[in-house]
């Protein structure tokens, strides 16, 4: 089962890829429309959360359908199939094992795979993933580990993610093999956990600007 989208499309829809994670469908819903009127057109929603697929689905069914909806955190094959039958795009791991990367393939669902060393790069490469996540981006070597694996994998594209700021987002966006960061920090919340909805309008409107 094919979404019609790929990775690159993922990649080319804005400069961050917010990083979602929610405690119930309705938050989920209200702060993706929030989002979404500021601009944004591609989220990421982490499986951490045992409504996170109910979030998903619910989201998908909300917003319009250029709306780029995927799954974070997808740890195996059980949950890679549980999002995709929810309505995700796509999938995001902040790792890869052999059999998430079969279990993406066989179905043909676009995937973002995480990756933290230079071997892993290589494998994920040779398993056919042009696209990666570098993650934990600013713990596991920050844009100079980017810049140097340029110079031997030019042609994998990374979303780093983790620890990523607006300020430092665009010392990985000036990197050719860079065109994407992914990051949590669009969405502002008040004292008691709830999403400041205009304080992160405002924060997603500053991140298409990146
Ligand atoms: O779990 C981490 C998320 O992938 C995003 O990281 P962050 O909260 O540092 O932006
Ligand atoms: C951190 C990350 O890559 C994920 O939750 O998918």
């Amino acid at each position: 089962m094919s979404s019609g989208f790929d990775i690159e499309a993922v990649f080319a829809a804005g400069p961050v890829i917010p990083v979602l994670s929610f405690s119930s469908v309705g938050e989920a819903v209200e702060t993706c429309q929030t989002l979404y009127d500021a601009g944004m057109r591609v989220f990421e929603i982490t499986l951490r959360h045992p409504t996170a697929i109910a979030q998903i689905r619910a989201v998908v069914d909300t917003l319009p359908g250029d709306a780029i909806v995927g799954a974070g955190t997808v740890m195996n094959a059980a949950l890679l199939s549980d999002a995709q039958h929810a309505g995700a795009k796509f999938g995001v791991s902040p790792g890869l094992t052999a059999n998430l990367a079969e279990s993406a393939q066989t179905s043909n669902w676009p995937f973002l795979p995480g990756v933290a060393t230079v071997s892993e790069a290589m494998q994920a490469h040779a398993w056919g993933f042009d696209f990666l996540k570098f993650f934990p981006a600013e713990t596991a070597g920050g844009a100079g580990f980017l810049k140097s694996l340029y110079a031997v994998l030019p042609d994998v594209r990374f979303c780093p993610t983790g620890g990523i700021t607006p300020e430092k987002a665009p010392g990985y966006l000036e990197l050719g093999n860079v065109p994407v960061v992914g990051g949590s920090w669009i969405i502002a919340r008040n004292d008691v956990g709830r999403t400041d909805h205009p304080e992160t309008a405002a924060r997603a409107k500053a991140a298409l600007l990146l």
